[in-house]
């Protein structure tokens, strides 16, 4: 689309829902954007935060939406919440219009960035509430000891460390096992048990078939969970695809405590960092196998050895570098 397009997006606000390709999509968005009205100021342009973006999200699956700051994640994940209207292109949401509370809330659980708790409520006021108003069944008592917030039932949102608010988040997100539940980068300010520990519900309630779409700016939570990534820069996804498609031809490094007077190195070097020497290879097996075929040979200790497979932060450093215009469109 032309920039002229866009400058008349918000001037028409649309929610085109769409009949979902298959039985098992729950989320489905076709060239959806979206632009910010200019508030004040002589300019009148909308800042167009999310444009023409493609993406499906099926039954049972858990779908990343990275990229950098700015990029437009959270403006994406709120038109598919149902809280700002798309104002170009089609949506389907559980098969109808993310907007139609009465049709979504039963089925559809929010993890936001920041939900603001009422901060007289305990904890376990605060999650019965939300689940009394949500539609779906559960046991209160059940859902706070799920995600392991239990110990804290009787006391007040104020009273809560960071990291005890976003498990209680967690738990009105996924209260009655909604069939599609939005992550807005749920781990942050967690530490690394908890992590897991939310993580570990994620990939159960993933197996019985409940679908995520999750935002987050940690990679090897997407790398490790997800089951398709979509990289956003400037309001466009710039690459789509599992995890082996984005890194497939990647350059994975191989690292080591170079020997003492080392020589006749089978591969070649492609540099030293902090004392070790890397090797870049695009052929992980057939180069590990020949140098410690190669250190054995020689009597050598490849002290430190490491390998590091091609991942997501190689992708996301050249995300910016493709020029306006020139991405692929997104499968
Ligand atoms: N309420 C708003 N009014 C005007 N512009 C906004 C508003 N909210 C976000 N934006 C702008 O829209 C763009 C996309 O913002 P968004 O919050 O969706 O990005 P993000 O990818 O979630 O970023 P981050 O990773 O930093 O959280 C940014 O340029 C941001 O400044």
């Amino acid at each position: 689309m032309c920039p002229r397009h866009y400058a008349a997006l918000a001037a028409t606000p649309i929610v085109d829902v769409m009949k979902p390709s298959t039985q098992d999509t729950v989320i489905e968005a076709r060239g959806v954007s979206f632009a910010y009205q200019a508030r004040s100021g002589s300019a009148k342009t909308p800042h167009v935060a999310v444009r023409d973006v493609d993406l499906t999200v099926r039954r049972g699956e858990l779908y990343a939406l990275l990229g950098t700051n700015g990029a437009g994640k959270t403006t994406m994940l709120e038109v598919l919440e149902g809280h700002r209207p798309a104002m170009a292109g089609r949506i389907s949401v559980l098969g109808g219009d993310p907007s139609d509370r009465r049709h979504v809330r039963p089925r559809m659980g929010i993890m936001l960035q920041d939900s603001g708790l009422a901060a007289d409520l305990t904890v376990r006021e605060t999650v019965a509430l939300a689940g009394a108003i949500s539609g779906r069944r559960d046991d209160v008592d059940k859902v706070l000891e799920h995600v392991g917030i239990s110990h804290r039932s009787r006391t007040r949102a104020a009273q809560l460390s960071g990291g005890e608010k976003r498990r209680v988040d967690f738990a009105m997100a996924i209260w009655g096992r909604p069939e599609l539940v939005f992550l807005d980068e749920p781990t942050t300010g967690l530490d690394p048990a908890s992590r897991e520990a939310l993580w570990s519900v994620v990939d159960e309630l993933k197996s019985d078939g409940t679908a995520f779409l999750l935002t987050t700016h940690y990679l090897e939570e997407a790398e490790k969970h997800a089951d398709r990534v979509g990289l956003m820069h400037a309001g466009s996804i710039r690459r789509q695809g599992t995890l082996g498609e984005l890194t497939e031809g990647g350059v994975s490094t191989i690292r080591f405590v170079p020997p003492e007077a080392v020589q006749g190195l089978p591969l070649p070097l492609a540099g030293t960092e902090n004392g070790l020497a890397v090797i870049e290879t695009r052929d992980v097996q057939r180069d590990v196998a020949a140098l410690l075929a190669w250190a054995a040979g020689h009597g050598h200790v490849l002290r430190r050895f490491s390998v590091r497979e091609s991942g997501l932060d190689d992708i996301f450093r050249t995300l910016g570098r493709r020029p306006e215009g020139q991405e692929g469109k997104n499968k």
